[in-house]
């Protein structure tokens, strides 16, 4: 059994992490011989609920769990953690895009990157998923300049087991059939959802499902899917991105298997044409903690489309959060 890691999760009395917090707890995101001390962080108001939520997690008599430290203090929360998974912010409510929240919730990011630059350990793995997901990354990244950008991601993982989800129940196959889907750009209705490299039961996914559905219903429902929750719960997505969060870090902690790639929100190299230092949904291949962007995959012209248009909405939401974070 190994010395224990600190691991941080922000809006700790929220809904996303009532479902999260399990998971992490239970060994199934850095594995059943990781000792864990978990730092949970949320705002002064939240302390009494968040007071029963590490009741609850103290009655789960969890074996790896050795200490939980709740607090609203982000000196406190963020001290030596090697990941972070960044939940706390406003979520929408019906009739919102994402990117409505961005005046909201931004400065939190900004808050956060800077608490992370001067306590976190300098390999912390952060997954932000308060919305806007991906421009809260590239903000949090921004106020941490002594932590590598590579070590802030964004969550597409829902984006990608939606897709997944969809595919699979089309073809009424076993999800673990269905591969490499990829998500493209940003976390928002102008995401692209792309099956051209995915396979089914080893097949192409293209060979096995019409074009006319893999470029418009499949597409749209991926790009609608919280949005269609939202509708139907009256709030947004909880359980399935808690899921997806966890598989982002474990994946990103224990690697992905030879041949198969996730999508994650991370800082632009330039790869694909995509312009520099916005954080976009690519696929990735992770290997010994490192993720790298796969390669060499050929985009038709309808895919070319969509990427321009996600790219706009990142360089616009980018435009504006700076803004915000100078106080414009
Ligand atoms: N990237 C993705 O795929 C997804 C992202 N989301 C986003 O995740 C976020 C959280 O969603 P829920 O858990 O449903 O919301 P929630 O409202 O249930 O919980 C959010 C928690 O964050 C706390 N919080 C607010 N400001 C904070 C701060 N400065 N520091 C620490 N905690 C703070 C709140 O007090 C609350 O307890 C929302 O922004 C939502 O839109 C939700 C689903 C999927
Ligand atoms: O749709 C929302 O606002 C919450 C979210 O990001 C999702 O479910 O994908």
């Amino acid at each position: 059994m190994s010395e224990p890691i600190r691991v941080v999760v922000t809006g700790a009395a929220g809904q996303i992490a009532y479902s999260l917090l399990y998971i992490i707890a239970n060994g199934e995101v850095f594995g059943k011989d990781q000792k864990l001390v978990l730092t949970l962080l949320d705002i002064p108001p939240m302390m009494g609920v968040l007071e029963g939520v590490v009741m609850e997690l103290h009655d789960c008599a969890f074996p790896l769990l050795t200490e939980v430290i709740p607090t609203a203090d982000p000196a406190v929360a963020f001290k030596d953690v090697s990941a972070a998974f960044l939940v706390g912010a406003m979520p929408r409510r019906e009739g919102m895009e994402r990117k409505d929240l961005l005046s909201a919730n931004v400065k939190i990011f900004k808050v956060q990157g800077e608490a992370l630059n001067n306590h976190a350990k300098k390999d912390v793995k952060v997954l932000v998923v308060g919305n806007p997901a991906n421009t809260n990354a590239l903000i949090c990244s921004h106020f941490a300049p002594s932590i590598p950008k590579e070590n802030f991601t964004a969550m597409t993982r829902l984006d990608q087991n939606r897709a997944r989800a969809q595919i699979a129940q089309r073809l009424g196959t076993d999800i673990s059939n269905v591969k490499n889907l990829i998500i493209w750009g940003n976390h928002s209705a102008t995401q692209y959802p792309d099956a051209a490299n995915g396979t089914a039961n080893g097949k192409p996914v293209t060979d096995l499902v019409e074009a006319s559905y893999l470029q418009s219903d499949f597409v749209t429902t991926v790009q609608k899917r919280g949005a269609a929750v939202i509708a139907a719960r009256k709030m947004s997505s909880a359980m399935s991105a808690a899921k997806a969060a966890a598989d982002h870090i474990r994946d990103w902690w224990h690697g992905t298997e030879s041949g198969r790639f996730v999508s994650m929100g991370v800082v632009s190299d330039g790869s694909y044409g995509i312009p520099k230092d916005i954080v976009f949904s690519f696929p990735v291949e992770i290997k010994n903690k490192q993720w790298k962007i796969v390669q060499g995959l050929k985009l038709d012209s309808f895919a070319r489309s969509k990427l321009d248009i996600t790219t706009k909405e990142l360089l616009e939401e980018k435009e504006e959060a700076m803004a915000v974070c100078n106080g414009n």
